[in-house]
């Protein structure tokens, strides 16, 4: 049940309760009882269901027993009807110490504020949605009906946070482990002190204390931005890629962005959805400074990368469920999720798809796919980075199109593109010129004839043969600047105080949860890759014959050395090999899901647990196809008095594993898929010439040391042990220590896997950093 702006001749009071206080308002009844679905929940066994209302009549408040088993009492007499007012004592189910309500008058007020626009006091220059006293006591707030103010959005869980009144008379929110976390201006808080004008943030709505006041906003799409002054530079402050650009782009707004290649399109991206903030200028959104208070308002921002962002093996309704469960707290049930899917799915118009597979669809639809993926969050801006590259002229208009839909529908749409086909249905147009400069900002229809051309190519070309023409000069001295820039750059709207803070993104606060998804997201991709699932299958099967094959029927000393060799390389690659595709095929989603709150270490664990599974699964099949029924020769007794075949599986099983974290090594550090295969080929190598099988690496200075890292060199360490190698095949090589059939060299071994494999996935974790937005990294 929502608040409202009321008048009324009942008086609002204030309704006290055990550990909490509200403010009755004429406008509300109030329902007292257990079911959590009223006003006032009393948790208590003799209070019935439906216990009693409370509500304003034309004489003042009145309370009614709705037919309560163990009665109502008001001022210590049972009653079914009874005027109440200030000064009254309600208890409910006993008159002696039932649960207690008691009313009160209204304090009276410090200050008299204007009640609605007060752009001065709060930097804010829209209407409040609700206006209601400040809190006497506490008040919460959250998704479910039964706190004091309801906010109906999905980026809120349940219980969210709560607003109480301090002795002091200041006022203090507090975080009740929020999902997608309470902000303070901007910035996430667990417990902090609220002071007059301060905006405290809960998912799209912002909270504002304003005298006595206190005001609810709530964005619903409709947000202006205003670009000023910005300026992006590398090389410490060397080059310059985009040059002092202000602009502004009003609400319901479609702007593309175009320009020649290298003109900073991306650049400029990146520094409006401050996932590389400028390094000067000021970026309002809605009035408020986009990087001070990013760690809020990027749960506002959808951004459509280039690539696609979902997983292409999973159908659309999959696809968008998982990204849900992401992106929603944890309290949020299957259906609601499921009824916001289908929400963006039809907005979309993708009812047809949904259980069609995303790489089964038309590159259009794969696009729409990416924006309904951005749209769960009802984002109020909405970025698009050349969503039209490599789509038909048809599909072109399409997408443009349907971006016009999205903006008419209530947001502000910002496009980068190449196209220039389909630019008619923008209300603005940037042209970037080299060197990140504003060529022309204003309705599309007028640009070519400002540029003084009569198609699109020759104005291209012009910008790059033409360095003598100043487009920028000609452009600020054009009354095209005047009307589009200046002037509505001076339109009434907020101005704050610009600070580029230190933004302090919040920690995931549902790591587990995260973690669930990502697992059950991760398995059912791979359980959709067939060609993943055959290879998965028959490597283990195919290395173990060979190993087999060379095994014979008895480890001597002819077979043993070559047989363990061809085991451990079997597991160096099927680990490598599972897991070296694995994070760069995804790196635009994983970047794109770390700038919308994804832990980095619960998507690591993801794959470690998922692919660390297979791996070790493969492994033992491995071993056991290769080694089972054949002679090990130590008769039964393993160097650490376990079944031979045991030790040696736990061996393989560890090196795989530890190869599979070389493999996320490699994936991690690469920048295209096409650079693994030559990396795991490499790795292959080193594995098998530093195992220690084919050259002697005990005492010879340089070649052991780095043997220390290769992990074969201890997993083979481990069989040759387990089966004592030198008793079987004596040799030089084989009388390195590390071969010794005793329990210290094998745990030796097994724990150096162990130590290189946390090593590595350490490494995994600063290299996935690496490709994160520069937001995240700070
Ligand atoms: N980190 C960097 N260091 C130096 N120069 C850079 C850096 N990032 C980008 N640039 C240069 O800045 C210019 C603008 O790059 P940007 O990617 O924003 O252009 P673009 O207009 O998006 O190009 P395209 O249309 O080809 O995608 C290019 O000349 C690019 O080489």
């Amino acid at each position: 049940m929502g608040w409202r702006i009321f008048a009324s001749s009942a008086p609002e009071l204030v309704l006290e309760t055990k550990g909490d206080s509200q403010v009755i308002i004429p406008s509300r009844s109030y329902r007292f009882g257990r079911d959590p679905m009223g006003e006032v929940v009393c948790a208590d066994p003799r209070v019935s269901w439906h216990h009693a209302v409370l509500r304003s009549g034309r004489g003042g408040w009145t309370l009614d027993d709705v037919g309560s088993t163990n009665g109502t009492y008001a001022d210590g007499r049972r009653v079914r009807h009874v005027q109440v007012g200030p000064g009254s004592v309600i208890r409910f189910g006993n008159p002696v110490d039932g649960p207690w309500a008691t009313l009160s008058s209204m304090p009276a007020p410090e200050s008299q504020t204007a009640p609605v626009e007060v752009p001065s006091e709060t930097g804010e220059f829209r209407s409040p949605i609700l206006i209601r006293p400040l809190p006497v006591r506490t008040i919460t707030i959250g998704r479910s009906p039964d706190n004091d103010l309801v906010v109906e959005d999905l980026l809120v869980s349940r219980n969210h946070a709560q607003l109480s009144a301090r002795l002091d008379g200041s006022y203090e929110i507090v975080d009740l482990g929020s999902h997608n976390g309470t902000y303070l201006n901007g910035q996430p808080v667990l417990r902090a002190v609220v002071h007059q004008g301060d905006i405290v943030g809960i998912g799209h709505a912002d909270f504002r204390l304003v005298g006595n006041e206190l005001l609810e906003f709530v964005d619903i799409g409709e947000v202006s931005l205003s670009v000023q002054d910005l300026e992006v530079q590398v090389d410490d402050g060397r080059k310059t890629l985009i040059e002092r650009l202000s602009f502004p782009v009003g609400e319901k707004c479609l702007l593309a962005v175009v320009g020649p290649s290298g003109s900073g399109k991306s650049t400029l991206l990146n520094a409006l959805t401050g996932l590389r903030p400028a390094d000067r200028g000021t970026v309002l959104y809605d009035g408020r400074d986009l990087y001070r208070d990013y760690a809020e308002l990027r749960q506002r921002i959808g951004l459509v990368p280039q690539e696609d962002i979902l997983h292409s093996q999973l159908s659309v309704r999959r696809a968008l469920g998982y990204a849900a469960e992401l992106r929603f707290p944890a309290d949020t049930d299957k259906t609601e999720r499921q009824s916001r899917v289908d929400e963006v799915i039809s907005e979309l118009g993708l009812d047809a798809r949904v259980d069609q597979r995303i790489h089964s669809l038309s590159g259009g639809q794969r696009k729409r796919v990416s924006v309904a993926l951005e749209l769960l969050i009802k984002p109020s801006l909405l970025f698009l980075d050349e969503p039209t590259s490599g789509l038909d002229p048809g599909m072109d208009r399409s997408v443009m199109n349907m971006l016009r839909g999205l903006a008419d529908g209530g947001r502000t749409v910002i496009v980068v593109t190449h196209s220039v086909l389909n630019l008619d249905v923008c209300d603005r147009l940037l042209v970037l010129a080299p060197g990140g400069r504003v060529a022309y900002y204003g309705p599309p229809d007028k640009t070519l004839s400002f540029l003084g051309f009569t198609h699109w190519p020759e104005a291209f070309e012009a910008f790059e043969d033409d360095k003598e023409r100043d487009w920028v000069a000609e452009y600020r001295a054009s009354p095209l600047h005047s009307e589009y820039v200046i002037e509505a750059m001076e339109q009434p709207g907020p101005r704050v105080p610009s600070g580029h803070a230190t933004v302090q993104l919040p920690k995931p606060q549902s790591w587990a949860s995260q973690l669930g998804t990502l697992i059950r997201r991760y398995a059912a991709v791979l359980a959709s890759d067939r060609t993943f699932l055959t290879i998965m299958v028959a490597l283990p099967f195919v290395m173990g014959a060979m190993a087999r094959a060379l095994a014979g029927s008895r480890l001597n000393q002819n077979t043993a050395l070559n047989a363990l060799l061809i085991l451990c390389v079997g597991g160096v690659l099927t680990g490598a090999a599972n897991a070296v595709r694995e994070l760069v095929k995804e790196r635009a989603i994983y970047q794109r899901e770390r700038a919308v709150g994804l832990s980095r270490s619960a998507y690591l664990f993801s794959k470690i647990m998922v692919l660390g599974a297979i791996t070790v699964g493969q492994a033992v099949v491995l071993t056991l196809v290769g080694l089972s029924g054949v002679d090990l020769g130590v008769h039964g007794r393993g160097a650490v008095s376990l079944p031979p075949l045991l030790e040696i599986s736990f061996a393989v099983a560890l090196l795989s594993f530890t190869s599979m974290m070389l493999g996320l090594v490699v994936s991690a550090l690469v920048r295209r898929e096409e650079g693994t295969m030559p990396l795991l080929v490499l790795l292959t190598i080193v594995q098998v010439v530093f195992c220690g099988a084919l050259l002697k690496l005990n005492g010879v200075l340089g070649l052991e040391q780095i043997s220390w890292l290769v992990a074969s060199r201890w997993a083979f360490g481990a069989v040759a042990g387990t089966v004592d190698l030198h008793t079987i095949a004596p040799s030089t090589n084989t009388s390195d220590p590390l071969f010794t059939h005793s329990p210290g060299a094998w745990g030796l071994n097994m724990g150096m896997m162990l130590v290189l494999s946390v090593i590595e996935g350490v490494l995994v974790l600063r290299m996935l950093r690496r490709h994160e937005p520069a937001i995240m990294r700070k």
